[in-house]
């Protein structure tokens, strides 16, 4: 039989630009050398079968009441890493499936146990909210203070159970199609804003960075899109106020860059209090009061009252698409920049668009399928949210790829997420970033295992389930940053998180 972890030494020689940039991605993302598969190919012709005995506990231990909590933390951050300590532990018990802690830590978060889930057979298990609620468990075993959201339980939060869940997401969806027409003015206009900076910069031998570049294009964006304001100009926001407000509610599970160990370990331990980030969320607030009158007039027709839709439309742009952007696009950067398609892609893009009458619109970009494939492949090789919890409903089975395992009613589930996207049982050469992975219809075929979005990238968001209202919202815009940048550019050059050198296509090309 193939060794469990086998096949592991294929690696692409690349750097996260999370670890090395943006405050809000951790370090615990490695820098180098992923080796986040446990399986290999071999494995495919036993594993994804239909059903296993169940012949052993779930393995692992959660150590002594405190002292576990606090060794697996350092392992988790420190020590081990996110990568090995996972891996190590899979090796140790031959299992994808087995329990662990997870950060933040007692005393102030009480319960860090867990059933970890790293493989493409046991993560779904995750999705299927007729066995598992999703109630409070968006930010896993934690849940920040009710004071950052206005006092209100924010839709991520609610279980698809709750009456208000259908209503609020009814409304996240409608919000988005009522805007559809300006997405693509949007990113146009703040991705072009942005380029010509870049120019000036260079010209004046600058060196644009990346990271806040990319922060300003959202917001400026999104703002634009959703609201027809641009929040980046004067009487707006800053993109640090949004950070600021996001930093304390993912504290007690991110590794910040720029805070030493011990302080971060406070916060691992203790909760931060809204009042240290009051007069931020004021300032949010403000802004969209004035900015969203159309916006709350369409909530309301969801039935959902007009200051409860304030707080969660501030929390559907400024966390769930502002936070998850900011994350995800330098690292689509990066991982164009190092795989080297950057011509190829910005030969499809302008031939695309010329064939569609010259414009770039959201239908000249369905003739892009490299660069369909390079934002799949993105988003399958780094899922910008590592992690995903669940609470069991009921005493359920949940399989990996070789046993079964009994979970009993109120365990709590977490699957990591980059495991199972670096599955070798699905992927062919799971820890190479391949541009065409995704391209026919074998690459077509694949698309079921792509999980970024909290289910699988064939299925859609509803009002009963907990699948990201954002899912194809983000594909659209990631796609039209792309194409943005290759509509103007064949070829650009990084040193580290700065622009060294763009070079633009000649018009007649
Ligand atoms: C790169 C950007 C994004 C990423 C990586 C992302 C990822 C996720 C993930 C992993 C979840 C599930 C969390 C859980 O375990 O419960 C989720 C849920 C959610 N996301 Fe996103 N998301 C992004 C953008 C968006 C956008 C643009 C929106 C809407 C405008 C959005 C709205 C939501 C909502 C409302 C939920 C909760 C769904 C529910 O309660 O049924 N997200 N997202
Ligand atoms: C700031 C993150 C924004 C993501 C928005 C997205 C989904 C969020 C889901 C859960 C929030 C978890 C926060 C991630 C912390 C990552 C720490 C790490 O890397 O180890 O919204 O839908």
């Amino acid at each position: 039989m193939a060794s469990f972890l086998s096949d592991r030494s294929t690696t692409l020689s690349s750097s996260g630009v999370g670890a090395r940039g943006c405050w809000i991605a951790s370090k615990s993302r490695p820098a180098t050398n992923f080796r986040y598969q446990l399986h290999s190919s071999a494995w495919k012709a036993t594993a994804l079968s239909p059903t296993k005995r169940i012949q052993r506990e779930i393995p692992g231990s959660y150590g002594l009441p405190l002292l576990g909590s606090i060794s697996d933390r350092f392992n988790y951050f420190y020590f081990q890493g996110t990568e090995e300590f996972f891996r190590s532990r899979a090796e140790k018990y031959q299992s994808t499936v087995f329990r662990v802690n997870m950060p933040p830590g007692p005393p102030f978060f009480p319960d860090p146990r867990v059933i970890v889930l790293l493989d493409q057979q046991s993560f779904p298990a995750l999705f299927d909210v007729s066995k598992v609620s999703k109630r409070d468990v968006f930010t896993g075993t934690y849940k920040p203070s009710a004071d950052f959201n206005g006092g209100y339980r924010i839709l991520s939060y609610l279980d698809a159970d709750e009456p208000r869940h259908a209503q609020i997401k009814a409304f996240c969806f409608d919000m988005l199609k009522s805007r559809a027409k300006s997405i693509v003015p949007g990113m146009d206009f703040a991705a072009c804003r942005c380029f010509d900076r870049w120019e000036k910069e260079l010209r004046a031998k600058q060196a644009p960075e990346l990271v806040s570049s990319i922060e300003e294009i959202c917001l400026a964006f999104l703002t634009r899109a959703l609201m027809d304001h641009d929040a980046t100009g004067a009487s707006g926001l800053s993109t640090e106020t949004i950070k600021k407000w996001l930093a304390p509610q993912i504290a007690p599970v991110a590794l910040l860059d720029a805070i030493p160990p011990p302080i971060m370990e406070l916060l691992h331990v203790f909760p931060l209090p809204f009042a240290v980030v009051k007069k931020d969320y004021e300032a949010i607030v403000s802004y969209f009061s004035a900015h969203s009158t159309a916006l709350l007039d369409l909530a309301a027709t969801h039935g959902v009252p007009r200051d409860e839709a304030l707080h969660n439309l501030i929390f559907m742009v400024c966390f769930n698409t502002f936070g998850g952007l900011i994350r995800l696009l330098p690292e689509v950067v990066q991982r164009v920049h190092e795989s080297g398609v950057a011509k190829e892609l910005s030969n499809e893009v302008a031939a695309a668009v010329r064939d569609a009458g010259g414009r770039l619109t959201a239908r000249s970009i369905d003739g892009m399928p490299l660069l369909h494939s390079v934002v799949y492949e993105c988003l399958r090789f780094q899922p910008p949210v590592p992690f995903q919890y669940a609470r069991a409903r009921q005493d359920m089975v949940i399989e990996s790829h070789k046993e079964a395992f009994r979970v009993k009613k109120g365990e709590m589930l977490c699957g990591f997420q980059p495991f199972a996207t670096r599955d070798g049982v699905v992927f062919d050469r799971p820890n190479e970033f391949l541009p065409r992975r995704f391209m026919g219809d074998d690459g077509a075929k694949l698309l079921k295992y792509v999980l970024w979005s909290n289910g699988p990238q064939t299925e859609n968001p509803s009002v009963d389930n907990k699948h990201c209202a954002g899912k194809d919202f983000i594909v659209l815009v990631t796609r039209l940053f792309l194409a943005e940048f290759f509509l103007r550019y064949e070829s650009f050059q990084l040193d580290g998180q700065s622009i060294k050198s763009l070079s633009r296509r000649s018009p007649s090309t």
